[in-house]
């Protein structure tokens, strides 16, 4: 399993440490544009690999896209942060250029590879690789929602007082600041309902920072979080890696599921072999239904300003 990482950055190194950790594939290649960043960010990590106990392989590239070639899975991670103030729309006019470049320079070297989108804004970006790639859907995956859905049970288990293993939860809509839609009704500590534990205000208050959790981190560090971004990441290559068919909430292109078309937004989907194998359609009462809507033309509103 050879998996390929372009954008040596923060989040990108983050992914691929804890791919190499967690030890399920054999080759990681980091690529940047940066001269040596991703030859040093892959010679430090495999100098970890006695003290972690790993036996993948690393090396990195300065955009050298032949070294990725044959890639099973291919994150991008390539692109501007934002920083304090900013919101993620603010990213598209240099990012779009960015991942529209590196999308098909993957595909050019590996004609098979599943690419997972991470630069933001991540749903309109994942929607321009979809619209100018023309790659089957099962093999363009964006993720945010995985991200968002850790927050959520981290706020959770701050508010129950409990930890963080005790509790699940899943976010879906867009991975903005307005349009995620954290699903509390559905949330649970070990398969009770929040609800039970949680008034009314406490989750909407555990909802509005689940949503603004990307700001947050933005505000205290100067630039975007990169910690809870690579574990994320690391978990959708894992799951397609080792066939798992696990279930994340990821941005998937809709055609009808949802009741939304011509978009990609944050829906729940089994990962495996294949990429996004499904999208699994839960029922949504009519509050999240129309929060899904909103989210949506929120997303769409921002896809209208991509150039192809
Ligand atoms: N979807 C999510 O949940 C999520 C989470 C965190 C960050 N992000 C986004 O991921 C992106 C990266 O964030 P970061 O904190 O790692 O930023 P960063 O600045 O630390 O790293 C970005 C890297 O991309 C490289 N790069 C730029 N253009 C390139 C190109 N054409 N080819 C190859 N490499 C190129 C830069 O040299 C840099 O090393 C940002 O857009 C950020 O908003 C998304
Ligand atoms: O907040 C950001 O801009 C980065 C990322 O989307 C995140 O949620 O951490």
């Amino acid at each position: 399993m050879k998996v390929t990482i372009v954008g040596a950055g923060a989040v990108g190194a983050s992914c691929a440490e804890y791919v190499a950790i967690k030890n399920f594939a054999s080759e990681v290649v980091l690529l940047d544009i940066k001269e040596g960043v991703a030859e040093g960010k892959a010679m430090d990590l495999m100098q970890t690999a006695t003290l972690n106990g790993f036996d993948t392989k690393l090396t990195g590239s300065t955009n050298d896209y032949s070294k990725t070639a044959g890639s099973d899975v291919a994150v991008i991670t390539s692109g501007i942060p934002r920083k304090p103030g900013m919101t993620r729309e603010e990213l598209i006019g240099i990012n779009a250029g960015i991942v529209k470049e590196v999308s098909s320079k993957l595909i050019e070297h590996s004609p098979d590879v599943i690419l997972i989108v991470v630069s933001n804004p991540m749903d309109t970006m994942t929607y321009l690789v979809h619209k100018t790639t023309k790659l089957p859907k099962n093999r363009i995956i964006g993720m945010g929602g995985a991200l968002d859905s850790a927050r959520f049970k981290y706020r959770i288990s701050e508010a129950l007082e409990c930890p963080p293993s005790d509790v699940d939860g899943m976010v879906i809509g867009g991975h903005s600041d307005t349009g995620m839609v954290p699903l509390t009704r559905l949330a649970t500590r070990n398969s009770v309902p929040v609800t039970k534990f949680l008034s009314e205000e406490r989750l909407n208050q555990v909802s509005e920072d689940t949503k603004v959790g990307g700001a947050t981190l933005t505000k205290l560090l100067g630039t975007s979080a990169w910690y809870a971004p690579g574990a994320a990441v690391s978990g959708l290559v894992q799951a397609i890696a080792c066939d798992q068919k696990k279930m994340f909430p990821c941005s998937a292109l809709l055609e009808g599921e949802y009741g939304l078309n011509d978009l990609c937004i944050g829906v729940p989907a089994i990962l495996g072999k294949d990429g996004l194998e499904e999208i699994v359609e839960i029922e949504l009462d009519e509050a999240e239904k129309n929060k899904m809507k909103e989210s949506a033309e929120g997303v769409k509103k921002t896809n209208s300003l991509l150039e192809f």
